[in-house]
């Protein structure tokens, strides 16, 4: 991949080996590129997706508290804005058109594979630092940017162009570029130019690598939607 995503985040995947490919070509990834999944399985997805991006905000949120610069609280919170006041729109709009109103995303009940992965992210930051929170906060970030960018972009008739093309789009893209960014200076902070050196980094692969596998049951549990 060639996406100007940083130079942290590129380490941390290769570390997690066949995993991030478990998670970016999934069969669920793959339906939504060639039109075969079923909308029952997207739909139940994306009720779910509204209930993470609402947890996912908070973990982000709480990484404003957890930065000890002013440049990286402000990148912390342009996240929380691009979550509740960007990517939400997408699923709000979608499950509309399904017939679902926001009050009813809002009160939906969480799956176990969403729970367990929105409160991993959260332990991650409670009970570790600024990194091992960005560890685990990273898979979700740019594993939408990768698949967006190699499914599309796609034409309005496609049947999930409005999801393919918000994260291939450009507001979605700079997310992952600044993500990056500030991914990066927050180490070379922290840890040094020689990070992967650090007693640190082997943990911050640990993070990254159990949030990858969890996007993965997240994906398996869209799946189910649809049998
Ligand atoms: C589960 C999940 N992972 C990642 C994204 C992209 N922000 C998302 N919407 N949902």
């Amino acid at each position: 991949m060639t996406r100007d995503y940083g130079t942290t985040f590129p380490r941390l995947r290769d570390a997690a080996g066949t995993v991030w490919q478990d998670y970016t070509h999934h069969a669920f990834v793959e339906g939504l590129g060639n039109g075969t999944l079923p909308r029952k399985a997207f739909l139940g997805y994306l009720v779910q997706d509204y209930v993470f991006l609402i947890h996912f905000a908070r973990a982000w949120a709480l990484a404003v508290t957890k930065a000890d610069a002013l440049e990286e609280m402000r990148a912390c919170a342009a996240t929380v804005d691009a979550l509740v006041n960007h990517e939400l729109s997408l699923h709000v709009k979608t499950c509309a058109e399904a017939g679902l109103s926001e009050a009813d995303l809002y009160t939906a009940e969480e799956h176990p594979a969403n729970l367990a992965y929105t409160r991993y992210v959260l332990d991650a930051g409670h009970s570790g630092n600024f990194l091992d929170l960005l560890a685990a906060l990273t898979p979700c970030v740019m594993g939408y940017g990768e698949i967006g960018a190699r499914l599309g972009p796609v034409p309005a008739d496609h049947p999930y162009a409005d999801w393919i093309n918000t994260y291939a789009g450009d507001a979605y893209q700079q997310v992952c570029r600044d993500s990056g960014t500030l991914f990066d200076g927050a180490v070379l902070l922290r840890l040094g130019a020689g990070a992967e050196t650090t007693p640190a980094w082997g943990r911050l692969c640990q993070r990254f690598t159990t949030a990858t596998r969890l996007e993965v049951s997240f994906w398996d549990m869209g799946l189910s939607f649809g049998a």
